[in-house]
């Protein structure tokens, strides 16, 4: 799979060049994915998906909270493309609520929140729809329980993947950006519930890891 950035160590631009809530004021290091830059790659991501699985009917399955927004302009490409081509891709949405990370370390545990039966998956074809998949274990273990489910089949979407390829999980099957071990937050990606409410994907700051800490 191509690097989406040229060259790997890409610091990110300027917090000067973009705006952002001015909570967020020095809590950020650099706008790493501008907003519009996320929606243009969505877009294109939504014509891949729609190529695959056009003639599909398929379960949206939006790993909560991370993927979110995401999983919301993700959706809305390929409405914009059902009824605006010969191609249409039926869907039905539904959500799991997973929580994993502690400040930015991985729990290692998959800790599903709420429902926990996945029986509507069955015969189903899924595209698991997921904002960051980083040493792939949430993930694996994720298509290890929906699997369970005896769906037809199951494509995964990640927004963003970052050490998998060295780690134990398995790659999605759309991926938006490859970015390398930095951890970035906004675009519905959190730090301890924060920065939800940021627009561009950012690398967070030191200071904004010790004011946020738990
Ligand atoms: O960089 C990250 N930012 C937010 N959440 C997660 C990250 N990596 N794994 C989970």
């Amino acid at each position: 799979f191509y690097s989406s950035f040229p060259i790997y160590d890409w610091p990110g631009y300027s917090l000067d060049l973009f705006t952002y809530p001015e909570h967020y004021c020095g809590d950020l290091q650099s706008v790493y994915i501008p907003h519009g830059v996320i929606m243009d790659r969505t877009e294109r991501l939504a014509r891949n998906i729609m190529d695959d699985l056009g003639d599909h009917d398929i379960v949206i399955l939006c790993v909560l909270k991370g993927g979110y927004k995401f999983c919301a302009d993700l959706v809305e490409f390929i409405k914009a493309l059902s009824r605006n081509s010969r191609k249409s891709l039926p869907m039905r949405v539904d959500f799991i609520r997973l929580k994993s990370y502690l400040n930015d370390q991985s729990t290692a545990s998959l800790h599903i929140v709420g429902e926990e039966d996945l029986s509507f998956l069955r015969g189903k074809n899924v595209l698991i729809v997921e904002a960051i998949v980083d040493t792939g274990k949430t993930m694996k273990a994720l298509l290890k329980h929906v699997e369970a489910f005896e769906p037809k089949m199951v494509k995964v979407a990640g927004l963003l993947v970052k050490r998998v390829s060295s780690g134990v999980g398995s790659f999605p099957d759309y991926v938006g950006f490859e970015i390398p071990n930095r951890f970035v937050v906004g675009y519905a990606l959190d730090y301890n519930e924060r920065f939800r409410d940021l627009h561009h994907i950012c690398v967070i700051s030191e200071q904004g890891k010790t004011k946020y800490k738990i």
